[in-house]
């Protein structure tokens, strides 16, 4: 059974561009719950361009799923996870000025600096992922921060994929292989899509967790706008 959490940065990113509260990212979430969602997932970056850091307050009494940080664990970052106490904290190697996440960590580089972040989060009770590439070094290297899970970066899957190239997938098994014979629960994300995710849960043993957002959002937006429109025309007659 793999748990589907919903990535709400484009919520906030569609609220962001009115200013003003519409969309509301707190009552989107309640609905996605609703509608059977199994986690809540965001991912605020410093400049807080889409989630901001009070979404993440307001939402941590309305997420009765599992709720999902996501970011770079700068000092602010860090000061916020410990403040929300969300049920996982996934820790992401983005730079200030990425448009979105674009590699896994190099754990075996930053091992120590890993080992102390994932130690406070676990001493406050908040389980730990690490966002890596699928390469056997850096899950090893992850399982030696003392993190409880990984969070599989799925970007070149999903491209490959998307070109065609199914046998892009055999790294991501291999992961998974390991990370199970180490102990390591295992997650995804980014870039995973109704077009993709049924072929890699199908060949990934032991996933525990999507993270979607960009896609699931982008098919809402087209699922719906047929529906959307003939409303707005009935009222229209
Ligand atoms: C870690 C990951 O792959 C996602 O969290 C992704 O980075 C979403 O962030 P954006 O919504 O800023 O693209
Ligand atoms: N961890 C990945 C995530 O939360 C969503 O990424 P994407 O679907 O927006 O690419």
């Amino acid at each position: 059974m793999t748990k589907l959490s919903v990535n709400i940065n484009k919520i906030a990113t569609l609220r962001n561009s009115r200013g003003g509260d519409v969309p509301n990212v707190v009552q989107f979430a309640k609905d996605a719950q609703r509608f059977g969602a199994e986690g809540i997932t965001i991912h605020p970056r410093p400049d807080e361009r889409h989630i901001r850091y009070q979404d993440a307050r307001d939402l941590k009494p309305e997420v009765y799923t599992e709720y999902n940080i996501e970011g770079n664990p700068v000092e602010s970052f860090l000061k916020l996870v410990m403040e929300v106490k969300p049920t996982q904290v996934t820790l992401v190697p983005d730079a200030e000025d990425a448009i979105t996440s674009n590699a896994g960590w190099d754990t075996i580089k930053h091992k120590d600096f890993l080992v102390d972040v994932v130690k406070e989060f676990k001493n406050n009770g908040i389980r730990t992922s690490i966002f890596v590439d699928p390469v056997l070094a850096q899950i090893e290297g992850a399982k030696l921060t003392g993190a409880d899970r990984i969070e599989l970066y799925t970007e070149a899957f999903a491209h490959q994929y998307g070109l065609g190239n199914k046998a892009a997938i055999q790294s991501y098994v291999e992961s998974a292989q390991l990370a199970s014979e180490l102990g390591l629960g295992l997650n995804a994300g980014h870039d995973l899509s109704l077009e993709n995710i049924k072929f890699f849960k199908d060949e990934i043993p032991g996933l525990l967790e999507v993270s979607i957002g960009h896609a699931l959002i982008t098919e809402s937006l087209y699922l719906g706008v047929e529906n959307v429109i003939q409303m707005y025309l009935n009222k229209l007659k």
